[in-house]
């Protein structure tokens, strides 16, 4: 087992990451209290519901099961979760434990963040994405028909237990939304990731399990200096929004047919194909960006959608500051910059340019 400090001084927490640590669970977090709410959803229930139960004990434990998928990360489940644990008279010495992916970790640690002014949060992702990515940090939120995560706030969890042996039950199509995450952190921060992951696309993709194990850790550790260093997303945080102001309107205008993780890869192609049209990025790098997304079986080619459109979504990012769009950037691989762009015509450009370019190449 590996354990990664997430350093925030008297709010740190620890990161463990292992195999069969389901089972460990009651030494891993040997503080928990005796009154535990798990959130989780219906897919992940059937899955390992039972184990984590038997792994906590006798205290009393609710169970709280949300249906599957996006638009679950609402302000109505948030409700009716506040209902079930006012209903079991849950004191402010409770525990919220997230068993499943980004969307049951985001609504449950919004929950947890907010009951009684806030409870003890721990994080149990059973998502490669929410493995590598949004169990930590303490970023919560629920969507708003207008956006995404418009409603939250910044909440750390007291830990976070990644066992990568639930990998094995996840779909393809959703493993593979991690990946576009992991190769975020190539980008934006570390360029020997990236060529590890460039040489090892095809052991990831067949989620070789010592390959899975350094991708999960490397992008641990990188999330948590990067959070660390700027919890509240004042600088250099920002650049973990790579793709993702492009990624959020396509996801929040396409929630039934794309996953973030796809919208993400989409919206980093495009990030790229900006920046190449600006001679801020040379065109090896750009091809290099579109090539491991594309070897990672992501999507690289937004949907069609009026720019209209993308304007209204991209201006409720909340990376906006003063009215102005501001959207991160690759310089290089391994090197990003946040940058406030005023000419959406270039905007429109790149968007176009990287559906042409994919066409031309495949
Ligand atoms: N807070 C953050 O910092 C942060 C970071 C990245 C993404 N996010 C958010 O995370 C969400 C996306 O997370 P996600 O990709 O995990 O989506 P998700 O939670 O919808 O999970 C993807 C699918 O996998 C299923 N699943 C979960 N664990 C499984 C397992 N072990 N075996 C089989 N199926 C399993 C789920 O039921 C779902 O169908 C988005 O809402 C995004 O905004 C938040
Ligand atoms: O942790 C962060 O900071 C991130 O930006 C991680 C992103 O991958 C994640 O999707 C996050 O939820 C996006 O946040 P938002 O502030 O753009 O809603
Ligand atoms: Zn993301």
């Amino acid at each position: 087992m590996q354990c990664i400090t997430v350093g925030l001084d008297e709010r740190s927490y620890p990161i463990y990451i292992g195999r069969d640590l389901f089972a460990q669970l009651s030494r891993l977090l040997p503080q928990l209290p005796n009154q535990i709410l798990i959130v989780t959803n219906q897919i992940v229930a059937p899955l390992y519901l039972e184990q984590v139960q038997q792994a906590l004990g006798d205290g009393q434990l609710v169970t709280h099961i949300i249906g599957d998928g996006e638009g679950e990360k609402s302000l109505h489940n948030y409700q009716h979760i506040m209902d079930t644990l006012i209903a079991h008279s849950f004191n402010r010495d409770c525990a919220v434990i997230a068993l499943g992916g980004g969307v049951v970790g985001d609504l449950a640690g919004f929950v947890a963040a907010t009951y009684q002014r806030g409870v003890d949060f721990y994080q149990i992702p059973t998502t490669l994405l929410a493995q590598v990515d949004s169990s930590v940090g303490g970023k919560t939120a629920v969507n708003h028909p207008g956006g995404k995560n418009l409603i939250g706030a910044f909440y750390q969890p007291r830990a976070v237990i990644i066992d990568t042996d639930c990998l094995a039950t996840l779909t393809d199509r959703d493993y593979a939304c991690g990946l576009a995450e992991v190769i975020k952190y190539g980008i934006i921060h570390d360029a020997q990731f990236f060529e590890w992951l460039e040489a090892h696309s095809q052991d990831l993709i067949q989620r070789e399990p010592q390959a899975v194990a350094y991708a999960v850790r490397r992008s641990c550790e990188i999330k948590a200096e990067i959070v660390a260093a700027d919890e509240r997303e004042q600088n250099q945080r920002a650049l973990l929004n790579l793709g993702h102001t492009f990624g959020h309107a396509i996801e929040a205008s396409h929630y039934d047919s794309w996953h973030h993780g796809e919208a993400v890869a989409a919206g980093t192609a495009i990030a790229a194909e900006f920046m190449r049209q600006q001679d801020e990025l040379s065109d090896q790098d750009a091809e290099r960006i579109r090539r491991l997304l594309q070897a990672c079986n992501l999507p690289v080619v937004a949907p069609s959608m009026p720019l209209s459109q993308w304007q209204d979504y991209m201006q409720r990012d909340k990376k906006v500051k003063a009215g102005q769009l501001r959207l991160v950037l690759p310089t290089a691989i391994g090197a990003a910059c946040l940058r406030t762009v005023t000419d959406w015509d270039r905007v429109a450009s790149a968007i176009s340019a990287c559906n042409s370019a994919c066409n031309e190449h495949d």
